[in-house]
């Protein structure tokens, strides 16, 4: 039988959680509890409707945007997701080339299983995009500190603070599967070897690295005090916590539920951004995560007020599908789909793009305006 051609972010899924082993396939696609959240996320968006605009002239359309003070070739960054060695070899070193060679930024887990060092260097031999590392709120903070360095040294340009894991999420997957990260894969930001890793369980692991007793006040002045680099909130999803990332001085948030795998039952990102905004009042940049899975949804987050979207899971399925060559072909589909749309609604840039071009389906009427 013929391959089936691969054109869409769906297609990449198919083809790249088939060639995972089971434990990896359900840690990469599960979420927490009764998976309520990760499925609002994907189909929250369906929701909406985009309203075209006709006989524009978009024969220049230029679907780039600034983040983090360059420009990159479309609203998009790559989520920090940690073990992206088990998706592929390669992990983090294929994705970094790949953002590269599309021009836009990457967030960094702190649990990659590549160095910020390393990722920083594959990139640079491809193309000059900026890198935000992620942080959890940790135990041990001599080391918290050494990754923060570690990453400014490294030239990156944001901390990407998790706000949303003071413990694991209910992740019956991982405990059914005794999931752990596969031998030779270890987490260096974290200065944790594969032996390491490999005797306690993901919940366990994280449990003993990343600490519940954090706070706005703790944490947010301490890591100000050990860097010159922005702060970034992620994991808001409320007004009131916008409200917190903006009296304390950060520089933005990213509007996330971590992709369902956290608090199950909390709402589609998509659906809790509307009040993010409103609370940020132009004075903190709001960006989202979370079920962005096509040109059309990213153009709805826009349209919704967020500056940028990022994606996770897409960039896990395009390196079990063919590494740095699959992440590629994930950029590529989101690219091309997201330009095609920015026509068909007449935007020619992304300054185009806002809450008059999108509408509510509501059922068998018509387009309800937002
Ligand atoms: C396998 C996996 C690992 C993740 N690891 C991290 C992590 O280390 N740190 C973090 O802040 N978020 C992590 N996330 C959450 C992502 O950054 C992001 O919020 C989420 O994947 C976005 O949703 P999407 O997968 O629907 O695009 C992880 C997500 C997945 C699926
Ligand atoms: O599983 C996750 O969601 C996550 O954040 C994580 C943390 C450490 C290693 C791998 C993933």
């Amino acid at each position: 039988m013929r391959d089936k051609i691969v054109l869409s972010i769906e297609d990449i899924q198919e083809q790249g959680s088939k060639k995972l082993p089971k434990s990896a396939r359900d840690f990469f696609n599960s979420g927490a509890t009764s998976q309520v959240t990760v499925h609002e996320n994907n189909t929250a968006f369906k929701k909406y409707r985009l309203r075209p605009r006709v006989l524009v002239n978009v024969s220049k359309v230029d679907p780039s945007t600034t983040v983090f003070g360059s420009k990159i070739s479309f609203p998009v960054c790559v989520s920090p997701t940690g073990n992206q060695a088990m998706a592929h070899m390669d992990g983090e070193l294929a994705t970094s080339r790949a953002c590269a060679k599309y021009n836009i930024h990457m967030g960094v887990s702190s649990f990659a299983n590549h160095s910020i060092e390393e990722v920083r260097e594959a990139s640079n031999k491809v193309g000059t995009i900026k890198h935000a590392m992620q942080l959890y709120t940790m135990k041990d903070r001599v080391l918290q500190e050494r990754v923060i360095k570690r990453a400014e040294a490294a030239g990156c340009v944001a901390i990407l603070l998790t706000g949303d894991s003071p413990a694991l999420g209910v992740r019956y997957n991982e405990w059914r599967n005794d999931f752990r990260t596969p031998p030779g894969l270890g987490f260096p930001m974290m200065e944790k070897s594969s032996q390491q890793i490999l005797a306690q369980t993901h919940d366990a692991g994280f449990l003993s690295m990343n600490s519940d007793y954090h706070s706005w006040a703790d944490d947010i002045p301490w890591i100000r005090s050990k860097t010159k680099m922005e702060i970034w909130i992620k994991g808001v999803l409320t007004a009131e916590d916008v409200l917190l990332a903006r009296e304390y001085g950060c520089d933005g948030v990213v509007v996330s539920n971590h992709g369902g795998r956290q608090l199950d039952d909390s709402p589609a990102t998509i659906d809790a951004l509307p009040e993010c905004v409103k609370a940020a009042e132009g004075k903190i940049r709001i960006h989202i995560d979370g079920g962005i899975r096509s040109g059309a949804d990213i153009f709805k987050a826009l349209a919704m007020g967020a500056e940028c979207c990022w994606i996770g899971r897409p960039v896990l399925w395009g390196l079990a599908y063919n590494g740095e060559k699959g992440v590629e072909k994930v950029l590529e589909v989101l690219y091309g789909e997201f330009r095609r749309v920015m026509m068909f609604t007449g935007c020619t840039s992304v300054a185009d793009i806002s809450r008059a071009k999108i509408g509510i389906a509501m059922a068998n009427g018509p387009l309800g305006r937002l």
